[in-house]
């Protein structure tokens, strides 16, 4: 799916090689200021990379047009948009965004409860907390159904239980619909458990820690 050879953006990333297979889940972790968010920012184009080479989908990505490309790979950052309108607005946000119909009420409760979040859809989403707007942030992507996912610490304000939970919900979902998910996260154990391939970002340099089978990596 994704593959990269030779790649560096400023002094903050230099990867020589990484492969991010298609429906699996690749989980980043490392330090603060190691470099994780600056990848998954690459891997949708919201940054360029100064070298090397990144391909998706057998394109190099700089060919896919840029909305396309964010239409197939869809970016959870590490704090979410969130508007002072409704809840069953800022769901749509994702979806009306990319040009797709709203969703009706129905599918946006459904997806409200799988999020956990027991919550009126005409409520205002500014009120809520940290953690439940992680959650609509969550429900929204999955809503515009993309082939991939970039989550960027999706569940740091949840506590460990219900990060567990959710993310656990999440990765089934990912998993039964043959998404592909590309992690960030700052639990080691979360990482360790949800991924077929774990990656530490030392430093800028990536280094594969599980996974990584053979087919997935280049020469
Ligand atoms: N556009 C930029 N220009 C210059 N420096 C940048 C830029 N973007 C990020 N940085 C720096 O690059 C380093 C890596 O940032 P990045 O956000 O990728 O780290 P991270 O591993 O995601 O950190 P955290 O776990 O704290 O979110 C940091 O030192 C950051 O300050």
């Amino acid at each position: 799916m994704f593959v990269l050879k030779k790649v560096h953006y400023k002094d903050i990333l230099s990867i020589n090689e990484l492969t991010l297979p298609e429906k699996k889940v690749s989980c980043i972790i490392g330090e603060s200021g190691s470099g994780k968010t600056t990848l998954l920012k690459l891997l949708n184009q919201l940054i360029s990379h100064d070298g090397g080479e990144i391909w998706f989908q057998n394109h190099l990505i700089e060919k896919w047009d840029p909305i396309t490309l964010r239409r197939n790979v869809v970016m959870v950052p590490q704090t979410p948009v969130i508007t002072s309108e409704s809840i069953r607005e800022n769901l749509n946000l994702g979806a009306t965004m990319s040009d797709q119909s709203p969703k009706d009420d129905e599918e946006l409760k459904n997806v409200l409860e799988f999020m956990k979040l027991d919550k009126n859809l005409n409520q205002n989403a500014d009120n809520l907390s940290s953690g439940e707007k992680q959650r609509l942030s969550l429900a929204r992507v999955m809503l515009m159904d993309p082939s991939v996912f970039l989550l960027d610490e999706p569940s740091s304000a949840l506590d460990e239980d219900l990060e567990d939970l959710i993310i656990s919900k999440f990765i089934d979902y990912a998993v039964n619909k043959n998404k592909t998910v590309i992690m960030v996260t700052h639990s080691k154990k979360i990482g360790q458990k949800q991924s077929d391939v774990l990656i530490n970002i030392d430093n800028g340099k990536a280094v594969i820690k599980k996974g990584g089978n053979q087919e997935w990596r280049l020469e």
